[in-house]
């Protein structure tokens, strides 16, 4: 008798070596004893809770997001009721009362309104006897007796366990339960999957771009370590590895809309700037908006700005010159002229922004993986995949730049690009120049060329224009300065901070980024060492705040960072307070921190190159925005 279903689970060299036992003879040769592939992933189990405190903690969570199976971590119950887990993620040693709750004989199955409550006896690999229980509050289960060397039928739930030292790092956990009846376990695997179903977050189809040499050239690699999680979660995936640079961005700018709505979201396995790539090619056919607000006289006056302003759905914007192709694998119009082939037609249906149910991933396998720092927290393969399986979501705000001039004599031409994390000129733009000649480096190539850009100590002049930003309920303060420093309209104190993290308050608050009638333009000139405009906070391992601690991925608001020109000495204190947690690395009179939501940027010299995403960007005079939430993120933000 073979159980009907989806087969066995091959072994995965993800997954802890208990997720697959081996399957057992009967002793019977009509009967083929097979696991269950319950493909299950659930966010974590209770750990032998007390029914009365699970119930309780289990309706708190219920009403925060109603979800059918919950993700509780309660130490302190765990504690007390045991069973811990070994360190190498096992349970052992339960210590909880039999006769607390004798084993029920048979499943008990309870019909209701959303997944039907079960609770029976059965076996847990490693542990024994175990009454399980899925209700509406979840899937937990209570040890009873130890394990006896019987041969039962069993089933296997997938799930993540929170990290006990990262909050945000998830590790892969497997729970293999047994039962002497099949049809037992083939209602326990039937219920579970009847409550997934309920999940509706939960994406079912992915489109995947793996950069094969991304970072270490791992990209490959990775992608086949969490593929295996993809399949038990039930996410199909077609996956296109690239073979050339641009060549995710083509396919994304070309994809059809109503092909690109089967999916419910595109991950990227690879860095940021592969991530920048894809967001490029998604963005630049189908965001149509007005460009950047700009300072009177920032364009020549015979400019017409206006006739560039809004992208009209049916306006054909022709493409920019050879010159531009030559400088970025990227192409740069939004809606092709003709001689291309542009497969967004009238008929097809529109992606409406912000965007919500179609949602980005990254699987972090890049030299730079900010933006998966900021937005789960951990820069790690099985977290990601757990945050795309599980269907979570999280607002980003995205940066429209948009080049007016690359160099000091070419002729005024926009052309449209989108960061997700940081735009950088000066010692941003020198550092990604550098590193491109040592590539071969891999990752260590940015510490080499950024001691190199370091000890030339190049400034640049230039002129920037960023639109003020009062404080919330107050107006904006005459300029002027403060003990000789230039003191921005908005920078808060350290107290004051909020750090975005998982369900931000500032990031879901419905306060406006702008106010209406009250934009005024600033403008710094002089020479700078660099211009940072940070979207999010780019924490990562060398800046363990961030280039902006309090910068958040959904309010709407730019970080602007100028840093004049100053002694070495002093620029390396700076820097050295940027690599401390909790420095303060704008606490000097060289550094200008203003929260913005639009700046533009003029140069003086004759070459300028940017940074954005951590793709070089050559720009002579620019003007960029940001657009609150513009995309959507498998991530729930930073559990910090
Ligand atoms: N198959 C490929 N071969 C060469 N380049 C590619 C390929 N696929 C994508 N790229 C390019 O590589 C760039 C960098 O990708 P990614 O961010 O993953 O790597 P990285 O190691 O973090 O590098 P960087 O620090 O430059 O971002 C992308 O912008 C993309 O244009």
């Amino acid at each position: 008798m073979a159980v009907s279903g989806d087969g066995p689970i091959a072994g995965s060299s993800a997954y802890a070596d208990d997720e697959v036992g081996a399957c057992g003879a009967t002793g019977d040769d009509d009967v083929t004893m097979r696991f269950f592939p319950c493909y299950h992933v659930v966010e974590s189990m209770r750990l032998g809770m007390e029914p009365k405190l699970a119930a309780k903690d289990a309706i708190s969570q219920s009403r925060e997001n109603s979800l059918v199976l919950l993700e509780l971590f309660l130490p302190s119950i765990r504690r007390a009721c045991t069973p811990e887990l070994a360190t190498d993620g096992h349970f052992s040693n339960c210590c909880i009362e039999p006769d607390e709750s004798p084993p029920l004989p048979h499943a008990q199955f309870d019909g209701g309104a959303t997944a039907a409550a079960l609770s029976c006896s059965l076996t847990l690999d490693r542990v024994g006897e175990v009454l399980l229980f899925l209700n509406s509050d979840g899937l937990s289960w209570k040890s009873l007796e130890p394990l006896e060397n019987v041969q039962v039928y069993r089933f296997i739930v997938h799930g993540f366990q929170q990290s006990k030292t990262l909050p945000s790092l998830r590790l892969l956990a497997a729970y293999t339960f047994g039962h002497n009846d099949l049809q037992t376990c083939q209602l326990w695997v039937d219920q579970i999957n009847a409550s997934l179903a309920l999940e509706q977050w939960r994406p079912k189809n992915l489109l995947v771009f793996v950069h094969p040499k991304s970072g270490k050239g791992n990209g490959c690699k990775i992608w086949d370590t969490v593929a295996p999680i993809f399949s038990h979660a039930k996410v199909k995936t077609k996956v296109i590895v690239t073979q050339r640079s641009g060549h995710a961005y083509d396919m994304m700018a070309s994809i059809g809309n109503e092909e690109l709505a089967s999916y419910d979201g595109v991950i990227a396995v690879g860095g940021d700037g592969f991530f920048n790539e894809i967001l490029n090619g998604f963005l630049s056919s189908r965001h149509k908006a007005p460009y950047p607000p700009t300072p009177s006289g920032f364009l020549p006056s015979d400019t017409c700005h206006d006739s560039f302003c809004v992208h009209d759905p049916n306006e054909t914007v022709i493409g920019t010159s050879s010159q531009n192709i030559e400088q970025s694998p990227l192409l740069p119009s939004p809606i092709h002229d003709g001689s291309g082939a542009p497969l967004i037609t009238d008929e097809d249906p529109e992606f409406p922004f912000p965007i919500e149910h179609f949602r980005f991933g990254i699987i972090p396998a890049g030299s730079t993986d900010a933006i998966v720092m900021c937005t789960t927290g951990a820069r790690d393969p099985i977290t990601s995949t757990f945050h795309i399986v599980l269907g979570k979501r999280v607002s980003l705000d995205v940066a429209q730049v948009v080049r007016w001039k690359t160099t000091s004599t070419s002729k005024v031409e926009p052309f449209v690009r989108y960061a997700a994390s940081f735009a950088g000129y000066g010692f941003y733009g020198d550092v990604i120049t550098e590193s491109e000649k040592y590539r071969w480096m891999g990752p260590k190539r940015y510490d080499y060329a950024g001691t190199r850009v370091f000890l030339k100590h190049r400034s640049y002049e230039a002129e920037v224009a960023y639109i003020e930003v009062k404080p919330e309920g107050k107006s904006i303060p005459e300029r002027g300065s403060l003990s000789g420093r230039k003191r921005p309209f908005w920078s808060p104190n350290k107290s004051d901070q909020a750090i975005c993290r998982v369900n931000c308050k500032v990031c879901s608050s419905t306060a406006p980024c702008s106010y209406p009638g009250e934009t005024k333009w600033s403008i710094s000139k002089g020479k700078f060492l660099s211009i940072g405009a940070a979207v999010i906070s780019n924490r990562n391992e060398r800046a363990p705040d961030g280039l902006v601690a309090d910068a958040h991925l959904s309010d709407g608001f730019m970080h602007l960072i100028l840093i004049k020109d100053c002694s070495h000495a002093l620029y390396l204190w700076h820097l050295t307070q940027l690599a401390k947690k909790g420095g303060n690395p704008f606490d000097f009179k060289f550094v200008e921190h203003h929260k913005t939501t639009a700046f533009t940027f003029t140069s003086s010299g004759n070459e300028s190159v940017w940074n954005l995403d951590g793709e070089l960007f050559q720009a002579h005079q620019l003007s960029a925005q940001v657009f609150r939430g513009l995309v959507s993120l498998f991530a729930s933000g930073p559990e910090i």
